[in-house]
């Protein structure tokens, strides 16, 4: 149950709030990726690469639910920046038949957004909530009713003068993408009947992400410029995309076009991306642990104050694919630098190890 003044409800719904930043080795969004998200999003399952599970999984629940005439239960998918979430919602409205609706957990700040954006819906649509683990409290009270059972309860005026009112809302699909589970709070993620966390892909998949992307570019590209471009990309489709361009560019301007092994091998060193993709922030973060601190388990707040970035941002962009890699652990203690740390950056690891 919430309250709202009329001028709140059916407001024109709020803009999804996307976060470009100058990161550019990472899987976080920039400006220039959503250009290139508009051409090499698959649109379907069968174009879509990798997270067979899922896909495989989705293909079921989908030929299901369009079998029966209804709309699929509330998805949620949940994984490192840049892996496909936004990607898979726009395939289930697409394989749905339905229409997608893009907002995101920030973008929603009053109960009138809500109200206006799942009024505007229509049945089976798709409302798809990016950072979902973003959204307040409040907004998130008045989601329950109408994910559970499509309604939403609103009181309006104040005092004596209150009067309820209950608005249904169209049988819709609710898919939510979140970097963070652990945000997510109980009730919210308990009311999502289907959920998938997505894995970094192998450098197989990416390989083949990596020609497919060439050839709607059109860009020549051989299998071990693929290769080569998907062993750097630190498991993440966006970050093949965003290094493919580059080394396109690099391929047109110093060579003769055509991206081979050797000429991808030698544009990515150009660009100061080592061989496993790490970029010059992993390598202070790593450089910290292993000299800094000499391998000694160090608290988060710690690392993020000896490189000079925000803790969480640690937490969700770098740490995932350092820990991946088997290049830090999480100890009670800390984050901790591991051998393989000490080998990639050729420092001497302490004796007492
Ligand atoms: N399985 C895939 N096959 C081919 N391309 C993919 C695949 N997954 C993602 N991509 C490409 O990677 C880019 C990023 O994907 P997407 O925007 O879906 O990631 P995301 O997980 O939603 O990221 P964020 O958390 O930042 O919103 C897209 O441009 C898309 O073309």
């Amino acid at each position: 149950m919430w309250e709202a003044d009329e001028k709140d409800l059916f407001a024109t719904p709020a803009p999804v709030a996307r976060t470009a930043g100058p990161r550019d080795v990472t899987g976080e969004l920039t400006a220039d990726d959503l250009d290139q998200d508009r051409t090499l999003r698959p649109r379907t399952l069968d174009e879509y690469i990798g997270q067979e599970r899922v896909r495989e999984n989705l293909r079921v629940l989908i030929q299901a639910a369009r079998d029966r005439g209804e709309s699929l239960d509330h998805v949620i998918f949940s994984g490192p920046p840049g892996l496909g979430k936004t990607t898979l919602a726009g395939i289930v409205a697409n394989e749905m038949g339905a229409k997608m609706h893009t907002t995101s957990g920030p973008a929603i700040e009053r109960a009138g957004d809500l109200a206006a954006i799942l009024t505007n819906l229509e049945e089976g649509d798709v409302l798809f909530v990016d950072e979902i683990h973003r959204l307040n409290h409040q907004i998130e009270e008045i989601l329950y009713p109408a994910m559970e059972d499509f309604f939403l309860d609103i009181v309006i005026g104040k005092g004596p003068a209150a009067r309820s009112i209950r608005i249904d809302v169209p049988r819709f699909t609710l898919v939510g993408a979140t970097t963070r589970t652990g945000l997510l709070t109980g009730p919210l993620r308990d009311r999502f009947g289907i959920s998938y966390r997505l894995d970094y892909y192998t450098p197989a998949e990416l390989s083949v992400i990596v020609s497919r992307s060439a050839s709607i570019l059109g860009v020549g590209i051989d299998a071990q410029g693929a290769a080569e471009i998907a062993s750097r990309s630190r498991g993440t489709p966006r970050l093949a995309n965003r290094l493919l361009k580059r080394v396109r560019d690099y391929a047109q301007v110093k060579r003769e076009g055509t991206i081979t092994g050797e000429v991808a091998a030698e544009a990515l060193e150009f660009f100061e991306i080592d061989a496993l993709g790490l970029d010059t922030m992993d390598v202070r973060i790593l450089t910290a642990l292993c000299s800094t601190f000499r391998g000694r388990p160090v608290g988060l707040t710690t690392v993020a104050s000896a490189v000079s970035e925000d803790p969480a941002t640690l937490e969700d962009v770098y740490e995932p694919y350092l820990l991946q890699c088997g290049l830090i652990v999480r100890t009670p203690q800390g984050r901790q630098a591991t051998l393989a740390a000490f080998d990639h950056l050729g420092i001497e690891p302490p004796a007492a190890r």
